[in-house]
């Protein structure tokens, strides 16, 4: 006998989004301005490590979350943690293009213009830690991180070297 009422519910679209995809994402993207970052440092004087670059962007991404009510010593933690990542990224390009001249980019971008997409990256990812400091203290963030890190090594077709350095960018969003 057929039950009536049953069929009118449709069935989730998608299964639905980790509370930290926002996070994962912008880290990943932030990952994919490392490509841009080494080919605009591939045979030049300018090193993979600028310390002093770093330290401007740990007191400005501290700024910012003073101004959005988090906590700036756990953000500039989580962006030692991204610069890290970055690194790991430049640092792997180097190596393949050194191993495989062929694969060395042909054109150089402009670091300073990079960099002002690393810093609005950097930006739309302290607002999204700041939104989900909830969430990253919660009992659930680990399993949440690790499926957010899931959906978007999947979504953006990640290769090994992003995978690693997105896996370097992640253990600090937890709290606990
Ligand atoms: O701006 C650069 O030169 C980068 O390489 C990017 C970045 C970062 O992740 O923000 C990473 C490594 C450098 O030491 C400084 C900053």
């Amino acid at each position: 006998v057929p039950v009536s009422g049953t069929a009118a519910a449709p069935r989730a679209a998608a299964v639905s989004l980790s509370p930290l995809h926002s996070v994962v994402d912008l880290a990943a993207e932030r990952l994919a301005t490392a490509d841009l970052v080494a080919a605009a440092k591939w045979g030049t004087d300018s090193p993979i490590d600028d310390p002093a670059r770093e330290q401007q962007v740990l007191d400005n991404v501290a700024a910012q979350a003073q101004q959005l009510g988090a906590d700036p010593d756990e953000i500039r933690v989580i962006f030692r943690d991204q610069i890290e990542a970055n690194k790991v990224v430049q640092r792997g390009l180097f190596q393949r293009w050194t191993d495989h001249p062929g694969q060395a980019p042909t054109t150089k971008p402009d670091l300073n213009v990079v960099r002002q997409k690393i810093n609005q990256v950097t930006s739309a990812l302290v607002e999204a830690l700041a939104d989900t400091s909830a969430d990253r203290g919660a009992f659930v963030c680990r399993p949440e991180l690790a499926l957010a890190a899931f959906q978007v090594h999947h979504e953006d077709h990640l290769d090994a070297l992003h995978t690693r350095a997105l896996i370097r960018a992640l253990p600090s969003i937890c709290r606990n």
